[in-house]
């Protein structure tokens, strides 16, 4: 058996307390599927983590349940104090196919949810301003989102998010289906509107090289069931850009990771094997 890495990790400010987290799955009368077993995960606020791990593992579970879609089964989530069991408009989710209205402009889609809120006029202004100039889409405020590429409707999207003024955004593999350059390029207005906008950020992937640039820290996760195997804090710069990828220290941390799923990977062969 291999040995577990635990790494010193910086928790100062919690603003969500995820505790002893379990979620199981009924899958028949006489079967469930243990989607996360005892998960402790404690996040700052404005800290922007990434949870990666293989297909399987429990990301999008833990993100259903922190956004307060998916009940618990033991344990507890706190977000600022209070306790996680339904969704609330203080937590935005973004998911892997962009949720942009197609009958509203890229303004109105970033709007949307302010107009929710009833906020005034020149409140909504302002902020659509604010975040159409933070992605970069001031001159296509008018388009209709038929009229955008992949990336530029994940813009409007990650936007629309922001603009609600969520204390946690919650975004799942947005990227995923996006060709590598497009993915690149806004991996890096990710981080930049979110040096501009510090947000609490959990974002769930399972591209280890995308967990490594964005993520301040990175909580890997490994399956059946479910759970945390280690938790990761490079501290690469806070202002990067892709470069990063190619220093010793970005390739040592992929390489330390990647050797512990492919253990990971075949410890559960030679489980599968003895069954
Ligand atoms: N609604 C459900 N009913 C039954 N089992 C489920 C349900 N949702 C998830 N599971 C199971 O829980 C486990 C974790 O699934 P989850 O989707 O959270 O993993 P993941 O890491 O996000 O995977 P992927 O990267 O493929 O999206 C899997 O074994 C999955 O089959």
């Amino acid at each position: 058996m291999h040995a577990k890495i635990k790494e010193w990790t910086d928790v100062r400010e919690p603003l969500i307390d995820i505790h002893n987290l379990s979620v199981e799955f009924q899958t028949s009368i006489n079967e469930k599927t243990i989607a996360l077993n005892n998960v402790n995960l404690a996040v700052n606020k404005d800290e922007f983590i990434c949870v990666m791990g293989p297909s399987g593992c429990g990301k999008t579970t833990l993100l259903n349940t922190i956004a307060g879609m998916q009940a618990i089964t033991s344990g507890t989530i706190m977000i600022g104090g209070k306790k996680v069991d339904k969704p609330s408009p203080e937590r935005a989710v973004v998911f892997q196919d962009d949720a942009v209205f197609p009958w509203m402009t890229v303004e109105e889609n970033i709007g949307f949810s302010l107009r929710m809120q009833k906020k005034t006029k020149k409140e909504m202004n302002e902020t659509v301003e604010r975040f159409l100039k933070l992605v970069k889409l001031e001159d296509f405020r008018t388009a209709w989102p038929k009229q955008l590429s992949g990336g530029m409707r994940k813009r409007v999207d990650i936007a629309r998010a922001y603009a609600a003024n969520p204390k946690v955004l919650l975004l799942d593999e947005p990227f995923g289906p996006l060709d590598i350059m497009t993915k690149e390029h806004l991996q890096e207005e990710l981080r930049r509107l979110w040096q501009q906008a510090p947000r609490t950020v959990i974002f769930i992937t399972h591209d280890l090289e995308e967990a490594l640039y964005l993520g301040d820290r990175i909580v890997v996760m490994t399956p059946r069931p479910g759970k945390i195997h280690s938790v990761y804090q490079p501290n690469f710069p806070k202002d990067r850009d892709m470069s990063i990828k190619t220093s010793d220290s970005f390739v040592d941390y992929r390489k330390r990771i990647r050797s512990i799923l492919k253990q990971e990977e075949k410890a559960q062969e030679w489980e599968g094997d003895g069954k």
